[in-house]
């Protein structure tokens, strides 16, 4: 069956509850496997040929422990045939000046390893000062989500995005090597 690998993040639960609601709302069932950066290893990712990285920003603009310990790791997967798409959890304003920033790091992490990146998304409706992960061109590097101020807006902008990524992730997916 051909899947699709998303790995994520967390400090209190948001990003994997994001996480599970891609997998149980979005896809058939079996297509997507999820797995914490904490378990993770390169050999694993390196397996699926497309891939949903999930983190929010902490500490000031931070990443995520568990992501900053594996990051290294990234070194030792071949990203260059690989489609990836990245969501990124914050608060607009509680952290305006660092606004969901880990995301933006890693994009640039993922990008500089020649991945293929789907996904950008509007800049609109969000209100912050400075965010590593705005593109300047009117678009965030993936899906921002608000779960401390615009809740009510992450189901829709959730289901917007998937149906934006999913055909190329569908496309890029294969049999993983390992799992
Ligand atoms: C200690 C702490 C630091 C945070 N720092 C930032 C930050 O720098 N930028 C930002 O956009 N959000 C920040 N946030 C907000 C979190 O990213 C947001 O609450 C997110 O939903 C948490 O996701 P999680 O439950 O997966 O850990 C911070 C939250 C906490 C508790």
């Amino acid at each position: 069956m051909k899947k699709i690998g998303l790995f994520f993040a967390t400090d209190t639960g948001n990003t994997r509850k994001i996480a599970k609601k891609i997998q149980r709302d979005h896809f058939e069932e079996g297509v997507i496997d999820i797995c914490n950066f904490e378990k993770a290893t390169a050999e694993l990712i390196d397996g699926y040929e497309a891939l949903i990285f999930g983190t929010p920003t902490l500490g000031v603009g931070e990443y995520p422990q568990a992501l900053e310990h594996f990051l290294p790791e990234l070194d030792k997967v071949d990203f260059s045939s690989k489609v990836v798409a990245l969501y990124g959890l914050g608060d607009q304003e509680g952290y305006s000046s660092e606004f969901v920033d880990a995301l933006g790091m890693l994009h640039e992490e993922i990008e500089s390893r020649g991945a293929q990146i789907v996904g950008a998304w509007p800049t609109d409706g969000y209100e912050y000062e400075l965010s590593r992960a705005d593109l300047g061109d009117g678009n965030f590097c993936g899906l921002v989500l608000d779960l401390d101020n615009q809740a009510s807006l992450t189901d829709e902008r959730l289901a917007s995005w998937i149906s934006e990524i999913k055909p190329a992730l569908l496309a890029a997916a294969t049999e993983p090597v390992t799992s």
